[in-house]
């Protein structure tokens, strides 16, 4: 068996980033920026009031100036101001000529068309300079994830359309004669496909495109049915039947379809049964049936691969390190991603660590990873921690 940084190496060499499209800015949210883009106008494009209040040559208590006219945001004062003379001015006007700085109102008295300039004056001039937030030609990095802070940055650079990394297509195929779907009637010796709705949305946090196929049943010919329904995927996803029961048939219908296996087995837990190569133009990575072990895989491997084929980079799930809150006992030969909480008081582990319980998992925020043989370590020892 290889270990979980070997199986992504594999992973990750079998990963083409995608190619890049272009969106309205409206769509491009979470979407991953796929090159560098430039401004197209300097911010603010011209000096701009700060506040409502005067604009003025020069400000001191006791003056007494003359308002000759009007500034406003989106229609200027085209004349200059002098000695002696203000103009009333609003927050994002563009400064007149000769103005120096604006005094806000709250620091003015006015009687006509006379302004008082009283002892309470405030510090500063109230202006922001010309190109003072970025100039045309300054560009935005790539990669990234757009942020809604992005995306507003983006639109006052006037760029209408970014170009994004495509979503990956993702099929995804739960196994089993066993399964049904939420919403129907189960027989007496079925369940409901979960992993599959907690894959899928993952998937769609992550930025991909999932696609749900009809439940494959435990026979070749299902199998072989379901997994050509997946042709235009650019990442293939089969969940269970990865072990070595009679009914696991993925390793040996992907094989018979051309499957070029780049591992099978990883030393883990959960997640062990976990394979991955490529299929034709996909990627497949099938995973193993157990609820926790399909969604634990997904976070280490699924989500890590998604990112990589958004251009992203090819970085494991991003650990931290954190301190216990309570004792865990020693581990054994797999590295073990146990399911904790995270609190005031450190990371707690659960008792419960069996790979078929869903309401564990949904408790848990974080995954501790435990290292091969990591000896038992106390209340207050760091360990590392992936946050889900
Ligand atoms: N003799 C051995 N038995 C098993 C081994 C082993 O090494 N030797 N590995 C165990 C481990 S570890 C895992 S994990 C499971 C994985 O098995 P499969 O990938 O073949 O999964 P299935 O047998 O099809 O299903 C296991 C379990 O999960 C349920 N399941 C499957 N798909 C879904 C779904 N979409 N939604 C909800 N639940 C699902 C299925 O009903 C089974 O209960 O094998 C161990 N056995
Ligand atoms: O290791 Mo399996 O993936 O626990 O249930």
């Amino acid at each position: 068996m290889i270990s979980v940084s070997e199986a992504l190496d594999r992973l990750f060499a079998l990963v083409t980033p995608l190619e890049a499209e272009e969106v309205p800015l409206q769509q491009a949210a979470g979407r991953v920026l796929a090159r560098p883009v430039t401004a197209q106008r300097d911010q603010p494009p011209f000096a701009a009031s700060a506040m409502d209040g005067y604009g003025v040559t020069e400000a001191a208590p006791g003056m007494r100036l003359r308002v000759i006219g009007e500034a406003a945001a989106g229609e200027r004062f085209t004349g200059s101001v002098g000695p002696g003379e203000a103009v009333r001015i609003f927050t994002g006007a563009p400064v007149p000529d000769g103005v120096k700085t604006v005094v806000i109102q709250e620091d003015v008295d006015r009687n006509g068309d006379e302004i008082l300039i009283t002892d309470r004056l405030g510090n500063g001039d109230n202006i922001r300079p010309y190109g003072n937030d970025f100039r045309a030609g300054e560009t935005v990095s790539a990669p990234r994830r757009l942020t809604p802070q992005d995306i507003a940055l983006l639109a006052a650079m006037n760029i209408a359309q970014v170009p994004v990394a495509r979503r990956p297509k993702v099929a995804l195929i739960s196994t089993g004669d066993e399964l049904v779907m939420p919403g129907e009637t189960p027989g007496p010796d079925q369940i409901i496909a979960s992993n599959t709705f907690g894959l899928y949305a993952l998937l769609q946090e992550l930025g991909a495109e999932p696609r749900l196929l009809p439940i494959a049943r435990d026979s070749e010919a299902s199998l072989q049915t379901v997994l050509g329904l997946a042709d235009d995927a650019d990442l293939v996803i089969t969940i269970g039947g990865a072990s070595v029961g009679d009914r696991d048939l993925v390793a040996k219908v992907a094989g018979d379809l051309g499957l070029e296996r780049a591992f099978h087995k990883v030393a883990m837990r959960p997640g062990k049964p976990l394979m991955s190569g490529r299929l034709g133009d996909a990627m497949m990575l099938g995973l193993p049936g157990n609820p926790v072990s399909a969604m634990v895989c997904g976070h280490i491997f699924m989500a890590p691969v998604i990112r990589a084929m958004l251009g992203l980079g090819s970085e494991p799930a991003p650990r931290e390190s954190l301190p216990l809150a309570r004792a865990i006992p020693a581990n054994g030969p797999r590295e073990h991603y146990m399911r904790a909480r995270l609190g005031t008081a450190g990371v707690s582990v659960f008792e419960r660590q069996d790979s078929s319980l869903l309401s564990v998992l949904g408790a848990a925020d974080a995954l501790v990873v435990r290292p091969p043989n990591d000896p038992a370590r106390a209340a207050g020892e760091l360990v590392e921690i992936v946050r889900i």
